[in-house]
């Protein structure tokens, strides 16, 4: 079992100011856990991954990067089954341009700071829209669903472009879900639908997707 992190008070902070301080706490209690600690989450998250996407058949996800809950395991799951896989391609600008994913020899780093991306054609940002499934990354989520991702808003922007009926599933560290106050929200910030971790997964309470079809 995980312990919570313990996350610093933010009570009368600027919104953005609050974000940093959690993101700090989050990132440094992701670089204290050891790679075989790594290693071990990523076959428990791809096998609640597999599960909570279901049947789909597109799913968009992301090549994780440095410290982040590792979606290699995942992906390689996803893509053994015949699901179609659309990866993040930071276009001009960082516009937020989709790839497909063929295999992890073909995943390579386009510039300096960022995660791995496929190789290949380059979609436009509407492609989101063919998937029935979003994975997006997050370094903590709360109990409504708001997520705190790494700060650059290219996932508040991209998520604009998701089918109405895909559900966006965030994937986090048990440690890392907020369950006292909720994180600060700001006007653009899309909550997620569910929730994968390396123990479980599950739906967001107030979700749509939480109440079956209706
Ligand atoms: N694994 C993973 N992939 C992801 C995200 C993420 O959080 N995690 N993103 C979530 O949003 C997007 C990538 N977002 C990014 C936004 C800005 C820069 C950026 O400005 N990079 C600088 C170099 C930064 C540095 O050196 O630290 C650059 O390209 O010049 C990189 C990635 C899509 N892919
Ligand atoms: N839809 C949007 N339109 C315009 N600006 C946006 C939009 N979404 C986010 N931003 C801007 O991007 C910046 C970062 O936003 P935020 O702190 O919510 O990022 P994040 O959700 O942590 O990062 P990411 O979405 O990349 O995971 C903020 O300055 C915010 O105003």
């Amino acid at each position: 079992m995980s312990t919570a992190i313990r996350f610093p008070e933010t009570t009368g902070l600027e919104l953005e100011d609050a974000k940093s301080a959690l993101r700090a706490t989050v990132r440094s209690s992701r670089a204290a856990r050891s790679q075989r600690q790594r290693e071990e989450a990523a076959a428990s998250f791809a096998e609640h991954g597999v599960q909570a996407v279901g049947d789909a058949r597109c799913v968009a996800a992301y090549v994780s990067a440095s410290t982040e809950p590792d979606t290699s395991m995942l992906i390689d799951a996803l893509h053994e089954r015949g699901v179609r896989l659309l990866l993040p391609v930071l276009g001009p600008g960082l516009a937020r341009c989709w790839g497909e994913y063929t295999s992890r020899e073909e995943l390579a780093q386009r510039a300096p700071g960022r995660p791995l991306e496929p190789a290949g054609e380059v979609f436009p940002p509407e492609a989101l829209a063919e998937a029935e499934v979003v994975i997006a990354p997050a370094l903590a989520v709360d109990a409504s669903g708001i997520r705190l991702g790494q700060g650059g808003g290219w996932y508040d922007r991209a998520l604009l472009h998701r089918a109405p009926d895909a559900p966006v599933l965030a994937m986090v560290h048990e440690a890392e879900l907020i369950t006292g106050a909720p994180l600060p929200r700001a006007e653009h910030d899309i909550p997620v639908d569910a929730v994968i971790t390396e123990e479980r997964w599950f739906l967001i309470g107030g979700s749509p997707f939480a109440h079956g079809p209706s």
